[in-house]
């Protein structure tokens, strides 16, 4: 049987993340401590994404508040799938309880990319962060007009250094129309561009558009959205996608199960942040160090005030 204790958090970034989403100025969030009947303690994170299709924060709150005392490892293992951050949360704490160690030392041999400020502050950014030890930056599309955004993106590209690479991410705010002008300058840019992907150009709802974009052009695309959870991310592959699977692992649901998963099949994944603490990122990252060898999203430590 096992006891949880729970505090809910607040992170305020420095600068409002702006997206097709719209605009994010905090991380709210929930850190859970679980005890076991041996003494054993194991922490998790709690860090819902609702217009990524995870639960709430309120529902993650009801979740914990709701618990008995002492609970089952079978309820444990039983949160709906209507509730993958808790899923994950929990299923964290089971893990860093039971130590099971993954392959952590692979966690230093990381590659990381830093998501840059959305719009002519990244030309002003992305210098810093290159004396940090970036070589891989995100930059956020599809929130003003194509021309600015393609304008901003070709200064960018000519601004950074050969072995840079950059990802565009346009959080589903494009149509097929100005997806298929980001995949021309893209395409038109390879070989020495830096492009390394398009990241949901299109809404979750528009999969089969993406599908054959993808088969259109080199440029290689990347879900997010469309493979929040691991549901999702299933109904993908089986759907044939050939292309990249963004994996935020913190609101994709049992840890055990992503790495299943991921053990199995032969994804190209990326491994993406929440914008989670030090304790949702270590879990994140010990199943990135297993299960991809591209550079992690993780990289939003300068977002955060100091
Ligand atoms: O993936 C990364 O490089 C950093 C994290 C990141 O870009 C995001 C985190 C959370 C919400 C989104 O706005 C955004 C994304 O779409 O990937
Ligand atoms: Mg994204």
């Amino acid at each position: 049987m096992f006891r949880l204790s729970f505090q809910p958090y607040q992170r305020r970034f420095k600068q409002a993340l702006r997206t097709h989403h719209g605009l994010w100025s905090q991380r709210d969030g929930i850190l859970l401590q679980l005890e076991d009947e041996r003494g054993r303690m194991g922490k998790g994170e709690i860090a819902p994404l609702p217009w990524f299709g995870s639960e709430t924060l309120e529902e993650a709150l009801y979740f914990c508040r709701h618990l008995p005392a002492r609970f089952s490892l079978h309820e444990l293992e039983a949160i709906s799938e209507a509730l993958p951050a808790c899923q994950f949360g929990f299923g964290s704490a089971l893990e860093s309880l039971s130590h099971r160690p993954a392959a952590s030392e692979n966690k230093e041999a990381l590659l990381h990319s830093a998501l840059l400020p959305t719009g002519k502050a990244a030309l002003t950014a992305w210098p810093a962060l290159w004396k940090r030890g970036y070589r891989t930056y995100k930059l956020k599309i599809g929130v003003s007009s194509l021309a600015t955004e393609q304008d901003l993106c070709r200064t960018l590209l000519s601004e950074l250094p050969p072995s840079a690479q950059l990802r565009l991410d346009a959080n589903g705010g494009l149509d097929a129309q100005t997806a298929q002008q980001w995949l021309e300058i893209c395409d038109g840019s390879r070989p020495t561009s830096d492009i390394e992907y398009l990241e949901q150009p299109l809404p979750v709802n528009q999969f089969e558009d993406m599908l054959r974009l993808s088969k259109q052009y080199t440029t290689p695309i990347a879900l997010d959205e469309s493979v929040a959870t691991l549901p999702q991310l299933i109904h993908c592959y089986e759907k044939g996608w050939p292309g990249i699977f963004v994996i935020k692992p913190a609101i994709s649901g049992y840890p055990q199960q992503l790495r299943q998963f991921c053990q199995t099949h032969a994804i190209d994944a990326v491994f993406s942040s929440v914008f989670e603490t030090e304790i949702g990122r270590h879990a994140c990252l010990q199943l990135a160090a297993t299960l991809s060898t591209r550079a992690v999203g993780f990289g939003l430590d300068h977002w955060f005030a100091d």
